[in-house]
């Protein structure tokens, strides 16, 4: 059966067609820096022949290009595997939010209805994941959709952790609590280290577009530095990350409009608001060795964040075995893995440089003497959605 499994960044677009049952990825494609007008990279790839396309500087400037792009590649470019699109029997998306739904759910009205509901909370990601629905959906009528929703890895947070210190009415009424995201990949780190052992304590640090930090116990999430919202945690690419509730009325008694508040908050915060250079830490880095001293802040900013939750996490869990390292910045920036590993020396974490400059892909990053095994685990947030979209009966 061929599974199509959309994954709907905030940054980024990412596809991969899994033959099932054996999960053989047969094509995958991705857009980086989706909405830009100039800048964005388009990437497909047909597995069988190892032949594709890699092309930066596009136009692509909002996400149902980006789709319309893929699936030309795929059905009808040189690189083509599929004759027809209907080829493709169900369609797993890495959704983000509904209210109600926490685990793998057919997307049908209600699943759609929740998406809507709690768009608030997922502002970007639920608009563009609902586009992509209906964008498939126009394409593929007749195929099963699936939501893998975002949240689901973080249900075994115990309460203490998961309340706020807001009216109780609030959690029991509106379902005020730490919900937590990036479950698809904290979930794949998990399982890669359950393979070695049962009983661990670890850190996984996801720095993509969208960056948190999880703390795992023993295979299961014990706490992540997201909140309820997607405006939570660390600073995001252009969203702010943790900030103090009382400068949103302050803002509004200095006469910002509820728009322009949003905007700041959602867009033009982050890496992006802080550095005033981009949304891409890679020309935030470019900017910070040519001297830009903001740019240079923004990086500073970051890192401190990243080390504030691994530190608070490690005195949760009492221990640590792994700290891991994964998406686009965990996965290729050398240079802030060796600056948050830097503020870790007291809790033992000792980096090997030469490992750290020349890893690519998976590897084991720290010295021999380390306390902690630092590693980097290119996450697969896909292949945990094309088994669950698969095993939906
Ligand atoms: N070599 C690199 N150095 C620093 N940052 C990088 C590097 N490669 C990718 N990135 C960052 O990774 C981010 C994309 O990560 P990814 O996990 O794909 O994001 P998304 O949240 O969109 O899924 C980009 O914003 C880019 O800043
Ligand atoms: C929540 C989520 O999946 O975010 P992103 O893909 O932007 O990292
Ligand atoms: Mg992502």
């Amino acid at each position: 059966m061929n599974v199509l499994v959309c994954n709907v960044g905030s940054t980024s677009l990412k596809f991969k067609l899994y033959d099932m049952p054996d999960c053989v990825v047969t094509a995958q494609g991705a857009v980086e820096r989706v909405g830009s007008d100039h800048d964005a990279v388009f990437s497909y790839k047909n597995n069988g022949t190892g032949r594709g396309t890699a092309a930066d500087k596009q136009d692509i400037p909002d996400y149902q290009t980006g789709i319309e792009r893929f699936l030309y590649e795929l059905t009808a470019g040189e690189n083509a595997v599929l004759d027809r699109v209907e080829e493709i029997e169900r369609v797993g998306f890495k959704a983000t939010l509904s209210k109600g739904y926490f685990g793998v759910h057919e997307i049908d009205s209600a699943v759609l209805e929740g998406m809507r509901e709690w768009l608030p909370m997922a502002p970007l990601h639920n608009a563009a994941y609902l586009k992509a629905i209906d964008v498939m959906r126009g394409v593929l009528p007749e195929a099963r959709f699936v939501g893998a929703f975002e949240t689901a890895f973080h249900r075994t947070i115990p309460m203490e952790r998961k309340i706020f210190g807001v009216p109780y009415e609030w959690y029991e009424k509106y379902g005020v609590q730490r919900l937590g995201y990036h479950s698809a990949s904290h979930g794949y780190i998990a399982d890669v280290l359950n393979r070695e052992k049962t009983e661990y304590a670890a850190i996984s640090c996801h720095l993509g577009g969208s960056c948190s930090v999880c703390a795992i116990e023993n295979g299961h999430s014990a706490d992540i530095s997201f909140g309820m919202s997607l405006e939570s945690g660390l600073i995001h690419a252009n969203r702010t990350g943790d900030i103090d509730c009382g400068m949103i009325p302050f803002l509004c008694s200095q006469g910002l409009s509820e728009e322009e508040i949003l905007q700041g908050l959602q867009k033009k915060g982050g890496l992006l608001g802080i550095s005033g250079v981009s949304n891409d830490l890679r020309y935030i880095i470019e900017a910070a060795d040519a001297g830009n001293a903001r740019a240079q802040l923004a990086i500073d900013v970051f890192v401190t964040g990243i080390v504030h939750y691994i530190g608070a996490f490690y005195l949760d869990l009492g221990r640590l075995d792994d700290l891991v390292f994964t998406a686009g910045i965990g996965e290729h920036s050398a240079r802030i893995r060796r600056l948050v590993c830097e503020k870790l020396a007291p809790l033992g974490v000792h980096l090997d440089d030469a490992k750290n400059e020349a890893c690519h892909g998976e590897a084991v990053i720290s010295a021999a003497d380390s306390k902690v095994c630092v590693r980097v685990i290119p996450t697969n947030e896909e292949l945990g959605i094309a088994r669950r979209t698969y095993e939906l009966a």
